[in-house]
Parts: C-alpha cells; sequence; structure tokens
C-alpha cells in the first residue's frame, strides 16, 4: 500500500510569456519503508517535485495523497502540524541556527510539537546519538564541519521519528568520506526504523544505494514511477 502518492502533478511558474511548466503530469506512489532516488538533469524538476511532495509547495493541478489521503484541503496550523510530525528534511536551504548548539538545533522540531522539559532533551540527546555527535551537544552549530553539520540536520530530521525523511543533495557539498559517513546513517535509519527515505541526487552511486531510481524528464517521469 502506497505512503505517499502523486496524481497527474502539474506546477506551473509564472504567468504570460514566462510561463512554464516544470512537472507536466506527474503520477507515482511510495510505499512505506521504501528508499527512493529521484534523479535527473539540472532543471528537470527534482526539487520542485520533492517540495510538492513534501507538503511545502502546492500543485497547479494534481493531487498528492499521503496514507491514500488527500491533502489539498490541510492549510496553516494543521498543514505545518502534519508535516513536522510526519516528515523529516535534509534540505540545504534549511540551515541550522548558527548561533545555537547542536542540542538546541535538534530540540526545534519537538519544540515545535509542544514536547517540553526533561523528555525534548531525552530524545534529542537519542538522536544526536544516532549520528554519533554527542561529544558536540553543546557546541555551537557554527563550530562543526560540513559533515557534522549535516549529520546535525539529521538528528534534526529524525528526532521527531518521521514516518519519511525528504534528503535534497545530502552529501552534494561534502568530501567522499565524509559524504559516506552521511550516505550510511541514513540508510541504517530507512533499515532499522523502516523510515522511508526520499532522496533528490545527481550522484549515480548515491542513487544506486536505493531500492527505485525514479527518472525525471522536462517534468515528467521516464523511468522508475510504479
Ligand atoms: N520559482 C520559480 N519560478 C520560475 N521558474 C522556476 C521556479 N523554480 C523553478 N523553476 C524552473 O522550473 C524548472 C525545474 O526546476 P527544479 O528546481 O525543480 O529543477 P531541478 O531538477 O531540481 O534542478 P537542479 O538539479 O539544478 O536543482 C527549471 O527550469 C527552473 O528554472
Amino acid at each position: 500500500m502506497s505512503l505517499l502518492e502523486t496524481q497527474n502533478v502539474v506546477r506551473t511558474y509564472g504567468k504570460g510569456t514566462t510561463k512554464f511548466d516544470a512537472l507536466r503530469g506527474v503520477s507515482l506512489a511510495i510505499d512505506k519503508g521504501e528508499s527512493v532516488a529521484i534523479i535527473g538533469k539540472s532543471g528537470s524538476g527534482k526539487s520542485t517535485l520533492m517540495h510538492i511532495m513534501a507538503l511545502l509547495d502546492q500543485p497547479t493541478s494534481g493531487s498528492i495523497l499521503l496514507d491514500n489521503q488527500p491533502t489539498n484541503k490541510i492549510k496553516g496550523r494543521a498543514l505545518n502540524k502534519l508535516r513536522n510530525q510526519t516528515f523529516g528534511f535534509v534540505f540545504q536551504q534549511f540551515f541550522l541556527n548558527a548561533q545555537d548548539t547542536v542540542l538546541e538545533n535538534v530540540m526545534l522540531p519537538l519544540k515545535i510539537a509542544g514536547v517540553t522539559g526533561k523528555r525534548r532533551k531525552e530524545l534529542a540527546l537519542a538522536a544526536i546519538r544516532a549520528v554519533d555527535l554527542e561529544s558536540k551537544a553543546q557546541n555551537k552549530a557554527s563550530n562543526l564541519s560540513g559533515g557534522q553539520k549535516q549529520r546535525v540536520c539529521i538528528a534534526r530530521a529524525l528526532v521527531n521519528e518521521p514516518q519519511i525523511i525528504f534528503a535534497d543533495e545530502p552529501t552534494g557539498n561534502l568530501d567522499s568520506t565524509t559524504g559516506e559517513m552521511v550516505e550510511n546513517i541514513l540508510f541504517k535509519l530507512h533499515r532499522e526504523k523502516g523510515i522511508t527515505l526520499i532522496i533528490v541526487t545527481h550522484d549515480p552511486d548515491l542513487a544506486q544505494k536505493c531500492q527505485r531510481q525514479i527518472q525525471i524528464k522536462d517534468g515528467l517521469v521516464v523511468e522508475g514511477g510504479e
């Protein structure tokens, strides 16, 4: 049974002469516990699709179903809550708060979810432990290496025990050894906690480690949609 489904998703940017169809009718279904890579050339529509699947953007037409329920009527606070509870994000544009500690950064999604006090700290420390950064918990996020920052992002993404982790080029800015460590953490979470992984990547090796590769070309799925 599919966990996340897109039905004939179209996303048009702009109006008039600048109108551009970034997605031209994307239908795909992702099962619970799957690991999926979204691949394709620059400008093919990968990030647009990822944002729509993660309910960060709305399609111009078409639908997104989560657990077989349509999501188009969920708005505002309810939508934020659903996203916060269901998804974890490892996105380059979702920066860490540089002046806050690692612990504070990882506690943030729990704070938003209304988890308080000791429990908030314990859950955050468990996530920090899962990415092997316990010794840095009190460090400012700015005083970390690139790979360590990415691991903090993963800890923050997993602290709410999400069903799905969306990762946009999770190893893009990292050297190969550090990138491999970050990959290993993501796949370990997938194997051991059954978290569904949806990863946008240009890296063919990372894509091959996923159970399925969905290839996007000019706003359409050309391979791996089902
Ligand atoms: N806000 C926007 N307004 C207008 N056009 C946009 C906007 N965002 C994206 N596009 C266009 O939509 C198309 C798909 O963009 P998208 O970012 O989804 O591609 P991508 O496959 O993720 O590319 P990359 O691999 O370079 O990140 C591109 O042609 C892009 O120029």
